[in-house]
């Protein structure tokens, strides 16, 4: 049977992953928003976009979560981006109190969807739907790393002029200005960066990849970036779709790995059919473990504002 899966959030990024799942014939669709008439709409636009696109998954468009019931994945997007100038963690506040009501609604209706986070701030946004949720750590998720690694490949690729297919990167922790890109780990053709580029070369593409979301928002003026976001989340879809296995950077629940329990924080995991089937721990060197930890220490601070807001004692 063809798999279902739910976009909550009918915005910029929404609308990506919908696309990308649809063209990828990778399952049903449905898009929810509140919005009245725009998921509807959208969902009409795209359906129809099928006998050109070489697609047979059927679209809805909706405001009523009874049309997302038994659905095996969630994609939730529903959320504020951030303006210029602001910072993610801005966007707590007014996302939390969305996360909160789209994960209660979604509950009500699937009994256990694999959930992917893709609202900011990212990190705290994925642990509250946890906690919501009640759903087991493995089929709870937040994308960030692949879209922060992309970024990373990108401007490895451009900065080399080599073919961006060839290069393989790996960013970890928080989705914030202090995430971790790992120069050691990032390859092009297997042959790590740091034998190909000094390092004022890479410590410039590193600062450029933290930045990477800013960038985008500073020359958008009127919302954040989209476009790699659907195409990192439709890669994550598509990994546990097709149960491929692939090691992929996600936004994953730690107990006791990196020597963290009680976060979500970004880390190398294998994706399949049942959501996250494990968590990899790197070898680390000092300098890297201590990028980590600050990184970490960061992303408490978020979770602790998300504890404060479910009324939980902290
Ligand atoms: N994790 C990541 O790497 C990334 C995260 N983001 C975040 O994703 C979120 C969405 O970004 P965009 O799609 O660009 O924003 P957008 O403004 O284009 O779309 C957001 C949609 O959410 C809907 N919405 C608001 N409250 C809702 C509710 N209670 N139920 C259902 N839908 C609701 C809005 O009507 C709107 O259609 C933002 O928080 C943004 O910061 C964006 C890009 C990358
Ligand atoms: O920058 C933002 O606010 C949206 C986002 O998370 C990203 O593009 O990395």
């Amino acid at each position: 049977m063809r798999k279902k899966i739910t976009v909550v959030g009918a915005g910029q990024v929404g609308t990506t992953v919908a696309q990308l799942i649809a063209f990828r014939n990778l399952a049903d669709v449905v898009l929810i928003d509140i919005v009245e008439g725009v998921p509807q709409g959208k969902a009409l636009d795209l359906q129809q976009s099928g006998c050109l696109q070489v697609f047979d998954s059927l679209i809805t468009g909706t405001n009523d979560y009874k049309d997302t019931a038994d659905s095996d994945i969630v994609v939730i997007t529903a959320g504020v981006p951030r303006k210029p100038g602001q910072d993610r963690a801005d966007l707590l506040k007014t996302n939390a109190n969305i996360v909160k009501n789209v994960t209660e609604e979604v509950m009500k209706h699937s009994k256990n969807p694999i959930l992917i986070v893709v609202s900011n701030p990212l990190d705290a946004m994925v642990y509250l739907a946890k906690e919501v949720s009640g759903l087991p750590r493995e089929r709870v998720m937040g994308m960030a790393g692949v879209l922060d690694s992309a970024r990373f490949r990108t401007f490895v690729a451009l900065e080399l002029n080599c073919s961006m297919v060839d290069v393989d990167a790996m960013v970890l922790g928080g989705h914030g200005d202090s995430m971790v890109p790992m120069p050691r780990y990032t390859t092009v053709s297997g042959i790590s960066i740091t034998n190909l580029m000094d390092r004022d070369q890479i410590e410039r593409l590193v600062e450029r990849t933290r930045k990477g979301g800013a960038e985008i928002v500073g020359l958008l003026k009127n919302g954040s970036a989209f476009l790699a976001p659907g195409a990192s989340v439709a890669k994550m879809v598509e990994a546990i779709v097709q149960d491929k296995k692939r090691i992929l950077p996600c936004t994953a629940y730690l107990n006791g790995e990196y020597n963290w329990k009680g976060i979500f924080f970004g880390v190398p995991v294998e994706l399949g059919f049942n959501g996250i089937n494990k968590i990899i721990e790197l070898d680390l060197t000092p300098e890297e473990k201590e990028a980590l930890d600050t990184s970490a220490k960061d992303v408490k601070t978020t979770i602790e504002e998300v504890d404060a807001f479910l009324g939980k004692s902290v």
